[in-house]
């Protein structure tokens, strides 16, 4: 499972929290302007916006999982299993494989309102990258620095695209489902409740907090959903950049799954591998995995961005503890 999101406080950032129980050996990837970006049914992209983002590099090409480009738009992939589907080649569509969605939209669009227009004539179909890396069952959250976002959903009724104003995305069901399902906890609140169960009795306080006692806290994509929409529209604005990055990883942390709770299959657990963000007004790209809290970045123009080569950042993993005496 998977959670992702936009935080907006001055600056907007956006990232995600991937879950999984097996890495794929990705690190930071930055593709530059003039990396030749080749697509199975589509022209090549000989010049494009730059991205940075999460990638596996295979045969030289960078399987984004979720990245964010020089203009401020990005997009990330989350897994959308047993409702997503892909389709034949169609003519007169644009055919664009789940793989090469990411460099597709960010490689061209500027915000989402040039993405929207990108996708009134496209279709995700059913093309592999390879035998070994065959597709997976996706759907995306794409959002720009002015704060829009939408979430793209192809399922066998075709391609869906909505407006996202709560800007956070996981996993099933499909988008409208889990904004429906929010006005199920329109009353959880930072604040302590009012007594509305019997307004005539005094009933105790026994705690602070109570005003999000029904908030739902389990790791499946639904609660994850409300959790962080709970989280991130209560969260403060920093008046930093430190004081953002550091609200920003509290809200991905507050959903992160820990080793041992989420059992996919006979004890093999999934868990938060990495969470990361980008500020998408400066295109510094921050990350934590889950071997080590500290947050690390790479910022994209400190890489010669008017290149053809890739330039990779391998993760940082080993925890560092700062000692004090
Ligand atoms: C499985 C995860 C989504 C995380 C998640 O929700 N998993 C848990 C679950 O089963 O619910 C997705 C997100 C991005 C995906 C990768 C990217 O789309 C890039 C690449 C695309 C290839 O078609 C398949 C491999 C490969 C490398 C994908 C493997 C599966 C990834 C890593």
């Amino acid at each position: 499972m998977c959670t992702s999101i936009l935080y907006t406080a001055g600056d907007h950032y956006f990232g995600r929290n991937l879950d999984l129980e097996v890495s794929f050996g990705q690190e930071v990837v930055v593709t530059p302007r003039d990396y030749p970006f080749d697509f199975r049914q589509m022209p090549t992209l000989d010049h494009h916006y730059a991205i940075i983002g999460m990638a596996l590099v295979k045969d030289n090409y960078p399987l984004y999982f979720d990245g964010a480009n020089e203009e401020g738009l990005g997009m990330a992939g989350l897994n959308f299993a047993g409702l997503a589907h892909f389709f034949p080649v169609v003519d007169g569509k644009d055919n664009v494989s789940p793989f090469e969605f990411i460099p597709y939209v960010l490689g061209q669009c500027k915000n989402v309102a040039e993405a929207k227009q990108l996708l009134v004539n496209l279709n995700l179909v059913n093309i592999n990258f390879s035998d070994q890396l065959q597709l997976s069952p996706l759907h995306w959250l794409i959002a720009d620095r002015q704060g829009a976002a939408i979430v793209v959903e192809s399922t066998p009724s075709g391609l869906h695209v909505y407006d996202n104003p709560v800007g956070v995305l996981t996993n099933n069901p499909e988008f409208p489902s889990q904004m429906t399902n929010l006005a199920n906890y329109q009353s959880v609140s930072p604040a302590n409740p009012v007594n509305t169960l019997m307004p005539k009795k005094e009933l105790m306080t026994y705690s602070r907090g109570l005003g999000s006692h029904m908030l739902p806290g389990g790791m499946d994509s639904e609660s994850r959903f409300v959790k962080e929409c709970f989280t991130l529209h209560n969260a403060p604005e920093g008046d930093s950049e430190l004081e953002n990055v550091t609200n920003y990883f509290h809200c991905l942390h507050a959903v992160e799954q820990q080793k041992g709770l989420d059992e996919v299959a006979p004890a093999t657990f999934e868990y938060t591998i990495y969470s990361d963000g980008i500020n998408l007004a400066t295109g510094t790209f921050y990350y934590t995995t889950y071997e080590d809290n500290q947050i690390n970045a790479v910022q994209m123009h400190n890489v010669n961005l008017n290149s053809r080569e890739l330039a990779q950042f391998p993760l940082v993993k080993g925890q560092s503890i700062h000692a004090q005496n």
